[in-house]
């Protein structure tokens, strides 16, 4: 079952520059239950997207979108209270840095019980014992003394599941992690990965995995969204995706990082795009990718449509698909 339903949307911020678009006609479906991923370079939208579905983007954001549905509901036909009383009831979002996203003057215990506060209710006892409960469920040990401590007293990857605890305190039905093992310790992003995967499958829930990691996406999610200037340029599911892109830019993504079994000889570089990504003020005409696509042809000044191919959708005149597979 559909659980977000997105169309077109777009994300405008007001600049010294003028109006930029950080989201272009954003596309997007994921079902109930499902693990999604979203990739792309630094600056490429997937922050802003998140922020966007999450109903978190600052007053000086504009955001528009042809269809918003969220668990049935459309969004785009309710008065903002009424959407974002909705959002919060549905979508929790943890994101990278979690002991900034903690209160630093606050007790663990205390910012758990305000979520619970205000999406369970209860009496303070009842949501004391909840409290330990979401802490013991993220695999905190001693949740008793956690409880009664403050952010700075615990690492990266303890705050990080204290910040799960409070997503799901929320009690979602769609969880979106922004590159949320980016600041940890490689042993530690392992033991997060696999609490989401966890915490996903007790609840219920879908999660969307935001990364610049294509083995998290890998191991984790079944569908993967590539994002360059703010637009969806390929989606797929991620095994096709991973092994045959379609799109040069996911194809250029892939070919510098290393990969295991990969031979390497003396003197042998990984694949290098040249050039860097554009600023969202200034984007080049037609194809925002064309003036550094090894691909590029006349017809990339026209900017190419999201077009559905064997079960792929790609944003490109040329797709990287070879003669027999056409
Ligand atoms: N409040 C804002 N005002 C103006 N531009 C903004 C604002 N917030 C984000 N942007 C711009 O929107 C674009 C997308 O930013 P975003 O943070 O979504 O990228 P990202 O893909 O998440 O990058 P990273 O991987 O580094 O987190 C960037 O060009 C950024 O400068």
């Amino acid at each position: 079952m559909s659980l977000l339903q997105i169309e077109n949307l777009n994300v405008d911020f007001m600049t010294d520059d003028g109006l930029v678009r950080a989201v272009d006609k954003v596309k997007l479906n994921i079902e109930s239950g499902q693990v999604i991923g979203v990739i792309g370079e630094s600056g490429s939208g997937k922050s802003v997207m998140a922020l966007a579905i999450a109903g978190l983007l600052s007053p000086a954001a504009r955001m528009q979108a042809d269809l918003f549905n969220l668990d049935g509901h459309d969004l785009t036909r309710m008065s903002p209270a009424e959407r974002q009383n909705h959002i919060t009831s549905n979508i929790s979002i943890i994101f990278q840095e979690p002991t900034s996203s903690l209160n630093p003057a606050l007790t663990i215990g205390y910012q758990l019980d305000e979520t619970i506060r205000f999406h369970e209710g209860g009496t303070p006892k009842q949501r004391k014992e909840r409290a330990l409960e979401l802490l013991s469920q993220v695999g905190i040990m001693d949740a008793k003394r956690r409880y009664k401590e403050y952010p700075h007293q615990l690492s990266g990857g303890l705050n990080q599941r204290v910040m799960i605890a409070i997503a799901l305190a929320c009690q979602p039905k769609l969880l979106i992690a922004d590159e949320p093992t980016t600041a940890l310790d490689v042993t530690v992003q392992s033991q997060i990965l696999d609490l989401l995967l966890k915490v996903k499958e007790e609840h219920d829930m879908a999660l969307m995995l935001i990364t610049h990691d294509f083995s998290i996406l890998a191991e984790t999610t079944s569908k993967v969204h590539v994002m360059y200037c703010g637009q969806i340029v390929e989606s797929g599911r991620t095994y096709n995706l991973l092994s045959q892109p379609y799109h040069p830019y996911t194809k250029a993504l892939l070919d510098s990082v290393p990969h295991f079994g990969m031979r390497y000889k003396k003197g042998r570089r990984l694949f290098n795009l040249p050039g860097t990504t554009p600023p969202i003020s200034h984007l080049p005409v037609g194809c925002y990718l064309g003036p550094r696509c090894p691909y590029a042809a006349k017809k990339c000044v026209q900017s190419p449509e999201l077009f559905n191919i064997k079960g792929r959708r790609v944003r490109c005149h040329f797709p990287l698909i070879e003669e027999e597979d056409s």
